[in-house]
């Protein structure tokens, strides 16, 4: 529910004749920019409209001959009802009801439902409800505030909790009795309702782009953060996948960005790991930010591409970095030079994990130093070995005047310590699971210790780096300001449903220290479950693959809406060449949103990206998980399991991007990440 309005000229309302709710009208916007999309409005008496959603016209008309609005009478606010979704679980609730006296909520009273706001159509319902399931069968069918109350009671929550859950819907604490006729006040209430669009413009806007309706339509968990007046210091926001962190993030850079309109300088950065998430901020900002004055203050940026900046002006000169494939060469030869009892790749990552973080500069600290996150312990023999394996790479590094990005963030770290006042006034930094603990003492200086300092956003489900830093160790205090989103809007209840038992039965490491789980994740949309493909050989795999794109563009889903992902480079190459024999473009994940074609890429490239369909091709044993990306097991048991999960949570990730439908396919034997579930 969202924005409120008044009509005008150019805009044409129309009755829907079968309309549950005589008050729910389709709003038509005339002329040029006519797409086809129709604004679904709830009209108050008097001039003013509250839009509920922005769908094609068969969609459109189907929300009006289905949906009804109420006023709730606990928090006055709007919300609303599948009626006729409602009509037909009745009927099927109350057979199953007839079979047991066992009742799911009897240990609440009547004047507690009532209190958490359950009107009388609902009770009655809640009174038949015999099992956890059958309440989780209303979620797309009664208001969202009231099922939220309830599954908080049905989850073990305490009666307060609950109480809790319904007051986050509610913008003010109503005095006296509330009018349920009074759709005006209802709508001001409502604190989802926070773009005024009485400007055409903007009405205009929010047709051409309804898959931007994050722009104002937020939870209120969501408004509650990006809104809130003053965190004391760092904030953290954590949720699963398509939970709304990044549009949380977005939203608290716009707030904060409005005090200062008037100042000059760039007093906000918003920071994250890699060139595409930081593109694809800037334009999703872009979107939300329409003062150029109030977007000028804000700055998106990569970490390293600050701490490369930094470098560049204090040396005077642009630093060389080394590309991931030399540098593991140079390991590989260091590995054979000294004799080691180590893979390249055991020696890279105790330079990168252990050695650089603590910045270790010599032997005798190197013998005694901690190795947290490594699971083999390595004899003073054995630590001897690879600091000659070190010198030999780091010296090579020097000679050739070449650098590592955690070494740039570490000197730009220290110039910033050193400058008063830091930089930046507010940073907010959006995947922050991935960051390496360079990243996070960048962070650390680059914004002095306050309130607002520091708005952290991220999914300790979704590490595919893994570098497991808590912020805390770093003197990142998130205690009593951690928050988690757990409504799902990119992804359906389906595809969660396969993509969860991914990541396996291992607990995860939380971002504030503490364990985290993704218990009451859910998403208010339906869609088909995951499509699972075998196929005895790779040709026939991707012939499959051809089939499915053309199947999605019968549907008339667009090239551009669809992403392909696979865990090796080589067959994304093959895939391309098989898609280009059967005349379907495709071009890079990277590729600017004008080019035509499906996206394809790897599975790291699918972070921070969504698409109608997604298809994942070769999860197959072999190369889901990667054998190169794997510790062997009696080289580091500990990390042969880090590397396990991180492999799993990339599949997560991939399987995640998908808005409708997701396809996952392999040849031969499935990977072992395929079987739970
Ligand atoms: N309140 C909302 N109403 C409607 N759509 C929303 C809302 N919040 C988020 N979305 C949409 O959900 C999708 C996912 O949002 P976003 O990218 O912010 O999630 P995320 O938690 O950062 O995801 P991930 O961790 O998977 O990258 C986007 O399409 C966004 O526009």
């Amino acid at each position: 529910m969202v924005a409120s309005f008044t009509a005008r000229d150019n805009w044409i309302l129309v009755r829907v004749p079968q309309a549950r709710d005589r008050r729910i009208r389709l709003l038509h916007l005339a002329g040029p920019m006519d797409r086809g999309t129709y604004g679904v409005v709830l009209s108050s008496a008097g001039d003013l409209y509250l839009l509920l959603a922005i769908l094609p016209h068969r969609e459109a008309v189907r929300f009006a001959v289905t949906m009804r609005a109420s006023v709730n009478l606990v928090t006055g606010v709007l919300e609303l009802r599948h009626d006729t979704g409602l009509e037909h679980y009745r009927t099927a609730l109350h057979r199953e009801a007839e079979a047991t006296s066992a009742r799911l909520f009897e240990h609440v009273t009547d004047a507690q439902l009532i209190e958490l706001g359950i009107d009388q159509e609902i009770r009655e319902l809640v009174r038949l409800l015999v099992t956890r399931d059958h309440l989780l069968a209303l979620q797309n069918l009664i208001p969202q505030m009231q099922f939220e109350a309830l599954l908080a009671l049905a989850s073990g929550a305490s009666y307060p909790r609950a109480h809790a859950e319904v007051r986050s819907y509610a913008a003010e604490q109503i005095a006296g009795p509330v009018d349920p006729a009074d759709l005006a006040t209802a709508m001001r209430r409502t604190p989802s309702n926070v773009v005024l669009v009485d400007d055409a413009d903007d009405w205009r806007e929010i047709l051409a782009h309804p898959i931007d309706a994050w722009r104002i339509f937020l939870h209120p968990d969501q408004r509650a953060l990006a809104y809130r007046d003053g965190f004391t210091g760092p904030a953290l926001v954590t949720g699963g996948p398509g939970t709304g962190k990044t549009v949380t993030l977005l939203h608290r850079a716009h707030h904060l960005a409005k005090r200062y309109a008037d100042e000059p300088g760039t007093p906000i950065l918003i920071a994250t790991f890699s060139r595409n998430l930081a593109g694809a901020l800037r334009s999703q900002l872009r979107l939300l930010i329409r003062d150029d004055d109030v977007y000028d203050r804000v700055r998106v940026s990569t970490l390293d591409s600050l701490a490369y900046e930094i470098v560049k002006r204090v040396r005077g000169y642009e630093p060389a970095v080394i590309d991931d494939r030399t540098l593991r060469s140079r390991w590989a030869a260091a590995a054979k030079a000294v004799h080691a009892p180590f893979t390249a790749r055991f020696l890279q990552e105790e330079w990168l994990r252990v050695i650089l973080p603590q910045e270790i500069r010599s032997l005798a600290r190197y013998l005694g130093c901690d190795r947290p996150g490594r699971g083999r312990p390595l004899s003073a023999g054995q630590r001897h070995i690879v600091w000659e394996a070190v010198k030999r790479v780091t010296a090579e590094l020097t000679d050739r005047g070449e650098w590592v990005h955690p070494q740039l963030c570490r000197i730009a770290a220290e110039e910033l310590a050193h400058m008063e006042p830091a930089p930046y006034r507010h940073v907010l930094v959006d995947e922050v699971q991935d960051l390496h603990p360079a990243h996070w003492r960048l962070l650390r200086t680059a914004v002095a210790p306050g309130p607002d300092d520091l708005f952290l956003v991220g999914d300790p489900h979704q590490r595919i780096y893994d570098y497991r830093v808590s912020p805390g160790s770093l003197g990142i205090n998130v205690r009593g300001r951690s928050r988690k989103l757990k409504i799902s809007y990119r992804t359906t209840q389906q595809i969660l449903a396969w993509a969860v038992p991914r990541l396996g039965e291992h607990a995860t490491a939380g971002l504030d220290g503490a364990a985290d789980d993704l218990a009451g994740l859910h998403s208010p949309t339906n869609g088909r479950r995951p499509m699972v493909r075998s196929f005895t050989d790779q040709e026939q795999e991707l012939t499959g693959l051809v089939e499915q794109i053309r199947s999605w563009e019968a549907e008339g889903v667009e090239l551009a809406a669809i992403g392909v992902a696979s865990r090796s480079h080589e067959l994304i190459r093959t895939a391309q060449r098989a898609l280009h024999a059967a005349a379907i473009g495709s071009v890079d994940l990277e590729s600017d949103v004008s080019a035509d074609g499906l996206r394809i890429g790897t599975m790291h490239g699918m972070k921070g990206r969504e698409f109608r369909c997604v298809a994942v091709i070769g999860v197959r044993a072999g190369l889901v998980p990667l054998p190169g990306a794997i510790t062997p097991h009696d080289e580091d048991p500990m990390v042969h399991e880090r590397d396990v999960q991180r492999e799993r949570c990339l599949l997560f990730v991939a399987g995640t991007r998908a808005r409708d439908s997701l396809y996952i396919s392999y040849s031969g034997t499935p990977s072992v990440f395929l079987e739970e579930g």
